[in-house]
């Protein structure tokens, strides 16, 4: 059964060849530069070539426990790693905690993940110079591990409805932390569960017998020899998930647990010696710990997406599979349109997501050197659209990543091809740091009130004043660009309507508000959509791409912003203007041909723009994707590894089916 170590698949062989444009290229252009190219290969071959860090089982079949022991063994070793990486130690970090190389070695999800992505962010927003001196050297050195506690039992997303309270004692200038009830217990907090022993938790604050609001406070929850819960704290792990099963979630309860003044963490208000509270400038600087983890949501979920894409593209020109001309050899069944149509709009929407993404972290990082300075005006702006990308990236990642895994058929469902974990994944990213609904709602309030009060940040500036350009079918891409703002502002402006109708019948604004939420939910839905179209168009305006990679470019962005047309066509019928001049019958025709003559252009270039990602197998770590096309080779070698194929008769047949068998029943 054995293969040559130089096996290419002769199918995939042929789809490289004749690549008319330079892969090297898009592979820079989406690293950041060739020198950042560079130093991931170096980082990749440092990291990956060490045995250490391979399994020497599939995860799958590991208990819970030996799962999280073996991640965290990884874990660890990764850290020593880090001394001595070539690449530096932030930028090695930034490729551990993110869904490329740190997925290659740790398959489950990482049980530092929260320390690195909450915790040290968490020290660094809220912490004052003082406390960052105090507790950043400790953490950045892993001499004390954190997380970040925020949800409770009984609340995710209102965040004004916590109930751990931290009320300050004047006397001995503590805070004590209690629990109230089982529902103010925390419960979610990744690297809680088993790893960490120190958190930030934010707690409804008392003093001088007010509630201030929550606040984030600095705990200590075990001892840093033994490990032991500090007497007061109640501390556990709250069980299997649908993935990321090695991010040790857990639970933790107060009682009566008491903390230095000090470690109320005191950027934005503080609490003085006699119990004063000095306010901050705005109430929301407490949340800007999820905004960060917001914005890095939207690389991740990138990421994976892309590895889903790859796999399920270079599977679909290996695996042959019915008949296309009757007689003829069966084709490669990306030769069917049907299937470049559920493959090539998400390859097209990892270039469309990375954009936005990176518009994103630039607006991120302005706008936080800003508030260091003291100047809020662009949070509202970050705030909207950190909620909106958030929200998007993940809820069509994971519907894309769903469509890749059925493009592959009945071995897409196996757990090595790598799907449930890359979907686990990108799911849980719809729901944490912001369920995905709630986050649509938010976006929402920003658009609304920006309509009606006239005035906003750059992402929403569309929305004041008339609208512009032309009303009637414009094929260029500005002129589809164009549609999509049209249906954005028609979409606010009919929720608005929603609202004042409502507010006409005499409801109160939070009734009104409820009852009009299916439309202000499809007008966030259209603004996120809006500005990923618009990054996308505008990048290829701009930068040093050669002719036929701009080419391939474009020819993925105009694909991908018709077919979220088509997907969402239903959305043109609620604004009123597209009905009356009959738009809608002549936009579809008119771009279904188009979305089809795209489909037939991409497809021979689709396993090169895969390959162009640079993911090597064993960040993939699936049978199906893997560079060579060797799959069924692969796949037989997988199920060999499994433990019910180490006997010929497991112990199971004697002790239950043979006693069945012979019972004549
Ligand atoms: C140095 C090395 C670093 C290495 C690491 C670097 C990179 C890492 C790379 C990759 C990692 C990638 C990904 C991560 C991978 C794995 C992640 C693993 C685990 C995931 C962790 C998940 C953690 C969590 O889930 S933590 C918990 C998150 N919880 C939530 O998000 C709760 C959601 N709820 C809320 O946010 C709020 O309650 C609310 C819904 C916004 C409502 O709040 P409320 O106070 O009620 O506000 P209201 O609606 O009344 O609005 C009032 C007003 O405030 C404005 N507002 C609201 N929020 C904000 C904000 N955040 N910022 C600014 N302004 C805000 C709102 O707009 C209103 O304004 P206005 O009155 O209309 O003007
Ligand atoms: C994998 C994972 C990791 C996590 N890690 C952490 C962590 O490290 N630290 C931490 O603190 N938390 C963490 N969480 C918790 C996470 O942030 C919350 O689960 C999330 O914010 C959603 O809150 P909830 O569970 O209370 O959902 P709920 O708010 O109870 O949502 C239930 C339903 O109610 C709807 N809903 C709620 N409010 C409204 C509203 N105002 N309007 C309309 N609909 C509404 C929602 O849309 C949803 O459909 C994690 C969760 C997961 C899944």
């Amino acid at each position: 059964m054995s293969q040559k170590e130089t096996y290419e698949n002769p199918d995939l062989k042929k789809e490289r060849q004749n690549c008319p444009f330079n892969k090297e290229e898009i592979t820079n252009l989406l690293d950041g530069g060739k020198e950042k190219t560079a130093e991931r290969k170096q980082l990749e071959n440092y990291i990956l070539s060490d045995e250490q860090l391979k399994d020497a089982v599939p995860m799958e079949y590991l208990s819970h426990a030996d799962k999280y022991a073996e991640e965290l063994r990884k874990a660890c070793l990764l850290m020593h790693k880090l001394e001595n990486s070539p690449a530096g130690q932030v930028p090695t970090l930034r490729a551990l905690m993110g869904a490329g190389l740190g997925s290659a070695v740790l398959k489950e999800g990482n049980p530092l993940a929260l320390h690195y992505v909450m915790f040290i962010p968490a020290l660094m927003g809220q912490g004052t110079i003082d406390q960052q001196a105090k507790w950043l050297a400790k953490a950045y050195n892993l001499n004390i591990i954190g997380t970040y506690a925020q949800t409770e039992l009984g609340h995710g997303t209102f965040l004004r409805g916590l109930e751990t309270t931290a009320t300050y004692d004047p006397n001995t200038q503590e805070f004590v932390l209690e629990s109230p009830s089982l529902t103010a217990y925390k419960w979610w907090p990744g690297s809680l569960g088993k790893t960490a022993n120190y958190a930030v938790v934010m707690a409804q604050l008392y003093t001088k017998g007010k509630c201030e609001g929550t606040h984030p406070f600095m705990v200590q929850l075990r001892d840093e020899e033994t490990h032991e819960p500090l007497p007061g704290i109640v501390i556990g792990e709250i069980g299997p998930k649908l993935g990321m099963n090695t991010n040790d979630n857990g639970y933790l309860g107060f009682e009566k647990f008491r903390i230095p003044r000090d470690q109320l963490l005191m950027k934005h208000s503080q609490v003085l010696e006699d119990g004063t509270y000095v306010k901050p400038t705005n109430s929301k600087l407490s949340y800007a710990t999820m905004v960060f983890v917001r914005v890095v949501v939207c690389q991740d979920v990138t990421t994976n997406l892309r590895k889903a894409v790859t796999i399920a593209t270079r599977y679909s020109c290996v695996r042959r599979q019915s008949e296309l001309k009757p007689g003829d050899r069966e084709p490669q069944v990306m030769d069917y349109q049907a299937q470049q149509n559920k493959l090539l709009p998400p390859l097209a929407a990892t270039f469309a997501f990375q954009l936005a993404s990176d518009h994103l972290w630039n607006l991120y990082n302005t706008a936080n050197n800003n508030i260091e300075q003291g100047d809020l005006e662009l949070l509202p702006d970050l705030h909207g659209l950190s909620c909106a990308l958030k929200a998007l990236c993940s809820s069509e990642g994971a519907n894309f990543v769903e469509v890749c895994r059925q493009s592959c058929g009945g071995h897409g469902y196996m757990a090595c091809s790598n799907f449930p974990r890359i979907y686990g994944q990108v799911t849980a990213a719809e729901t944490y740091e912001g369920e995905n609904t709630v986050l649509w709602l938010q976006v929402a309030r920003y658009l609304v009130k920006t309509r009606k009060e006239q005035t906003g940040g750059l992402s929403v500036k569309y929305l004041i004043g008339e609208e512009k350009g032309p009303k009637t079918v414009d094929t260029t891409l500005e002129g589809i660009v164009h549609l999509y703002r049209r249906t954005a502002v028609g979409l606010v402006d009919v929720a608005i309507a929603e609202l004042e109708k409502s507010g006409r019948k005499g409801e109160a604004p939070h009734d009104a508000w409820n009852h009009a939420a299916v439309y202000l939910i499809k007008a966030a839905q259209a603004h996120a959509r809006l500005f990923v179209v618009e990054s996308f168009v505008n990048s290829l305006k701009v930068g040093n791409l050669s002719a036929p990679v701009r080419t391939v470019l474009s020819q993925l962005c105009e694909l991908f912003i018709i077919y979220w047309l088509l997907e969402r066509s239903g959305e043109l019928f609620f604004v009123r203007q597209f009905i009356k001049k009959r738009l809608v019958t002549v936009e579809f025709q008119v771009r279904t041909l188009l979305y089809v003559k795209l489909l037939a252009a991409i497809r021979p270039q689709a396993v090169n723009l895969v390959d162009s990602f640079d993911l090597r197998d064993e960040i993939l770590a699936s049978p199906l994707g893997c560079w060579d096309g060797n799959v069924y080779q692969r796949l037989f070698d997988e199920a060999a590894k499994s433990p019910l194929n180490q006997s010929s008769v497991h112990e199971s047949f004697h002790k239950y089916l043979k006693p069945l068998l012979k019972s004549n029943l």
